[in-house]
């Protein structure tokens, strides 16, 4: 990958207003308001998570065609069985040389701005996040010397890795999947949640290119071979391999000491964290 004088495009395009979107949800929905609660509050748990990131690293084309073409594969990922479950309140793509990086967005935290792929401040970093980071405003408060462009909860990534490095993964608390570029080096890392919530899967080209995608339509047409991206695990293209982040003191063998009550369990499954800047009718 040549880092050198790397031709840097970025496009994107609006999806249909949000607004328009509700309304039709409404108007479509067959039965009395209570029904239409109903269906709503199931699309905001069906979309929670559902962005769609696609991201082909070092492919040896920085050509018109491949750009397209990786735009087309993004955009595969917003239909599913006719359901549009994955945005796009915006479709971006971002071309670094021959990397690409490209997001279908589900706006959920700040709509009006929080368009990807993001940026650090000198936009040497640049990332496609599919999730929510639960605790981003303590962690802004830890880069108090950093200007972000938008209120995302997304947009701590890039900064948290200027800061801290590949470490800064375990730092987050939340559900994602994302590809970070980091342009100066043209090295990157991409890493998927502690449970694998985000579905994320990884494939490789016979040209030695990386692929990152939420859905495997992404990379089944152009990969040599493909698999899902292990949950807890980063993968760093500077160690050219897969990495566990997520190693929390309880995993061990060890015999639980409090014993199983599945009321307890239950509990906690239903206790489920919601973030959104969208009012819930509950
Ligand atoms: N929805 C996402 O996956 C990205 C981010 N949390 C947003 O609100 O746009």
């Amino acid at each position: 990958m040549e880092a050198a004088k790397a031709p840097v495009v970025m496009e994107g395009e609006k999806g249909e207003s949000r607004k328009k979107k509700c309304r039709k949800t409404w108007h479509n929905g067959r039965g009395g308001p209570e029904e239409a609660t109903k269906h709503r509050r199931l699309k905001v748990l069906v979309k929670k998570k559902m962005c769609g990131i696609l991201a082909v690293l070092g492919c040896s084309d920085d050509s018109q065609a491949k750009r397209v073409r990786v735009l087309e594969l993004s955009r595969r990922q917003v239909i599913f069985l006719s359901l549009k479950h994955r945005g796009p309140d915006w479709s971006g793509l971002y071309q670094h040389g021959d990397c690409y990086l490209a997001h279908q967005r589900l706006a959920i935290i700040d709509p009006a701005s929080g368009d990807q792929p993001l940026f650090n401040e000198d936009k040497s970093i640049v990332v496609t996040v599919n999730g929510e980071i639960y605790n981003h405003e303590e962690l802004r408060k830890k880069l108090a010397h950093h200007k972000f462009r938008t209120g995302s909860d997304c947009d701590v990534i890039a900064h948290l890795y200027e800061e801290y490095g590949e470490d800064f993964v375990d730092m987050l608390d939340g559900i994602f999947s994302f590809v970070l570029l980091d342009t100066r080096d043209n090295s990157f890392v991409v890493a998927r949640d502690a449970i694998g919530v985000t579905s994320l899967y990884i494939g490789w080209g016979l040209d030695g290119s990386v692929w990152i995608s939420s859905e495997l339509k992404g990379l089944n047409d152009d990969c040599e071979h493909f698999e899902s991206f292990p949950p807890g695990h980063l993968y760093s293209s500077k160690s050219g391999g897969f990495r566990r982040w997520y190693n929390p003191p309880w995993f061990s063998e060890a015999i639980p000491s409090v014993p199983y009550d599945p009321l307890v369990l239950r509990r906690a499954f239903e206790n489920v964290r919601l973030m959104t800047c969208y009012p819930i009718n509950t």
